[in-house]
């Protein structure tokens, strides 16, 4: 049978109806999505390294002479295989568990060459559970090769997702090339098929980097290119609101605690113009954390509500839509607001959303404030005239077709508190205006910050005892483990039970993390929002929006695990109040880059400084490091690492839509175009 891109994944080799459905699992349902199914990172098998330079925590390639008797030890259920190797530098410990066969297949001693992770086994440096080559020469084949390293589910081996691309590749190598060819040229891309081969199976690090710009280009192009069109399609909505200017924005305005910032007013300003105005709004506005966005947001949906609209606010997650609610539900009370504010969230119960629908579909609710739930189809808006949303869940195509379909094209605000450049956000945000909040509220202290070792811990938890003795409260935040979501949990976990050991009883210490049920979530943000939980520890959940301007000390644990963009956001939970706050970056990395990195931070509280710096820091030789920035879902593309190739993306836009109108049509047709919008 002829195989195409579109045959089904079952129509290889060896993939029956069971590894179908874990394929679909993976969203793996035609060769062609197989052949899009990118590696998440490479096994690099590196040249061997003498025993004196094993490193700790590294996965080393030694070689050496089998050194003396192979011993067996341990229990019948857990015995340890221990060889020792040894070169001209030195000699390496070497066990394998399970495995008491290898005293004979290695018995006749010899060179061989291992390859395994080294750990340090009480003081000693152990490499453990190693791949074999034996002899030596074996290794030879594989040096400098990058073996993929794919997302799995369970049940499914690495080993199977590449047979199954190898497959792919040579029975359906997908030969029509998706670029035109003077944009190949001109920006020396190499063919699309050379750069699927090159993604699943580079031959070394040049061909790796050469497929991935061309596969980053063409994400980048076509991301653009569906921004383009947006813009175009908000450049003709008409707005067909009509909006008075109501005194008791005024009134609001005086009342509350602060004054607004300059910035704050000149936004607010920008966005009352284009309600006021002819066109449906598409504004961003941008800010640092901690800047006030949000009030500039409950503003926009007043002058909705007073004006006889609907307006909604969509969160990112249940704690944040949460804590806007609870917030905004707040300050309308206390200043006499006369709005009803509902809460649509997903966790609700069928009857308590049935009675929100309700309210949303009669009018009775101005503000509408949720999670994704507010764009389903059972919610009936009553005149949305505003959508408020945040970049990541960026009001797309689709849910604007969603909501006209329902016969609404409202305003929309996308906030963002990602400080990118400016050369970067026009080309990232080109469909819509931007605002920038570039001032923070005048009564805050600049956050103290310090870069240091994990031998800093105690003096760190003594720290926080004394703020807490003062009033205060402490975030701890723990590092995700990769892969294994249930890990991140025991994680925090563990170290919350450690602290409390530490800190002893009398201070409340408790947990966050993303594996909980909302409701045990909402329990802990509203204990530690009313003072009742000191401590607080938590993977990154609480990194967007949270605020408790009573937090001052944020402590990171592993921050070299973080990007710079990531650290600045969770740093930016503290320090929101008129108290002194602080952060603490701990890590144990030695490496000279992290603390480079680290001293950004440490130097400067200014996340578009900062972005600035960690756009200058970076080079090709990142690529196989973590996903820096995290804006943005792109399969392969990171907006930081890439700025250049999005950059070029950007010219070629142009250049197409100048030149070959025609070519645009189809590739906007493409099933992943805008997915991350
Ligand atoms: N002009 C102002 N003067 C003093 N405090 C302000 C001012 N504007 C906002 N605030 C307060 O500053 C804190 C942070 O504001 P907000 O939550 O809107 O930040 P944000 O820009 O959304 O930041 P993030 O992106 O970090 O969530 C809030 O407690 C808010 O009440």
């Amino acid at each position: 049978m002829e195989m195409d891109q579109n045959s089904g994944v079952i129509a290889l080799k060896g993939i029956g109806e069971k590894s179908q459905r874990l394929f679909e699992k993976l969203g793996i349902y035609t060769v062609g999505d197989l052949l899009r199914y990118y590696p998440r990172g490479y096994d690099v098998y590196e040249e061997a390294v003498p025993v004196s330079e094993v490193e700790e925590d590294h996965v080393c390639t030694v070689t050496g002479a089998i050194f003396g008797r192979i011993q067996i030890s341990g229990s019948n259920r857990m015995q340890v295989t221990t060889l020792y190797l040894k070169d001209l530098t030195g000699t390496l410990k070497v066990i394998w568990f399970r495995m008491p066969f290898l005293r004979n297949t290695l018995g006749k001693g010899g060179v061989i060459t291992l390859r395994g992770r080294i750990r340090n086994r009480k003081g000693t440096l152990v490499m453990e559970h190693p791949e074999i080559f034996y002899p030596s020469a074996q290794y030879e084949l594989k040096k400098n090769t990058l073996q993929p390293l794919y997302p799995l589910t369970s049940g499914i081996t690495n080993n199977a997702v590449t047979k199954a691309v190898h497959q792919a590749m040579e029975v359906a190598p997908p030969r029509q090339d998706t670029l035109p060819e003077t944009l190949r040229e001109r920006y020396h891309l190499v063919g699309y098929e050379d750069a699927v081969r090159g993604i699943h199976f580079p031959t070394d690090k040049k061909s790796f980097y050469v497929a991935r710009e061309r596969l980053v280009f063409e994400e980048f192009l076509d991301f653009i290119l569906g921004l383009r069109q947006l813009k175009e399609s908000n450049e003709v909505a008409e707005n067909h609101f009509v909006f008075l200017e109501k005194p008791q924005m005024d009134v609001f305005q005086k009342k509350l605690p602060y004054e607004l910032t300059g910035a704050q007013k000149k936004v607010w300003q920008q966005i009352r113009q284009d309600m006021n105005g002819t066109r449906t709004m598409s504004r961003l506005i941008q800010g640092d954390v901690g800047s006030g966005k949000t009030i500039i947001a409950v503003l926009a949906l007043m002058h909705a509500g007073l004006n006889g609209y609907q307006g909604a606010l969509m969160a990112p997650t249940e704690v944040l839509a949460k804590q806007h609610y609870e917030s905004i539900g707040r300050m309308f009370a206390q200043y006499g607001v006369p709005l009803k504010t509902v809460l649509l969230t997903g966790s609700m119960t069928a009857k308590e959303k049935r009675l929100v629908y309700e309210e949303i579909e009669s009018g009775v609710a101005s503000v509408v404030i949720g999670t994704h739930a507010l764009i389903q189809e059972k919610v009936i808006y009553h005149n949305l005239a505003l959508v408020v949303t945040d970049e990541q869940h960026r009001f797309g195509v689709k849910q604007r077709e969603k909501l006209s379909q329902k016969g609404e094209m409202p305003h929309v605000i996308v906030m963002s508190a990602t400080p990118i450049p400016r050369t970067l956000a026009i080309i990232l945000y080109g469909d819509l205006d931007i605002s920038v909040i570039d001032e923070l509220p005048a009564n805050r202290l600049p956050i103290k910050n310090c870069v240091v070792d994990t031998g800093y811990r105690r003096t760190a938890y003594d720290f926080m005892k004394r703020q807490v003795a003062e009033g205060r409260q402490c975030y701890v935040i723990c590092p995700m483990v990769e892969e294994s979501e249930n890990m991140e949990a025991e994680n925090v976990i563990d170290y919350t039970d450690r602290l409390r050991e530490e800190l002893g009883s009398g201070i409340c210490v408790d947990y966050l993390h993303g594996k909980m049920k909302q409701s045990q979530k909402d329990d802990i943000m509203e204990r530690f929002g009313a003072g009742e939980i000191k401590i607080l520890v938590s993977t990154t959940v609480i990194e967007v929006g949270i605020d408790v301007p009573n937090a001052t000390v944020m402590l990171i644990e592993n921050a070299e695990r973080f990007g710079l963009a990531q650290l600045h956001q969770l740093r930016g939970r503290v320090g929101r109040g008129k108290h002194q706050s602080y952060c603490i970056f701990m890590s144990a990395s030695k490496s000279k880059e992290t603390r480079e990195r680290l001293e950004i931070l440490n130097h400067s509280n200014d996340g578009f400084f900062i972005a600035g710096e960690d756009l200058k820091l970076r080079g090709p030789g990142d690529l196989f490091g973590i996903r820096q920035s995290g804006l943005m879902d792109f399969r392969l593309g990171d907006v930081y690492q890439d700025a250049k190739i999005l950059q070029q993306a950007n010219e070629a836009a142009d250049y197409m839509l100048k030149v070959m109108p025609d070519k645009i049509a189809g590739r906007l047709m493409k099933e992943n175009n805008l997915r991350v919008l």
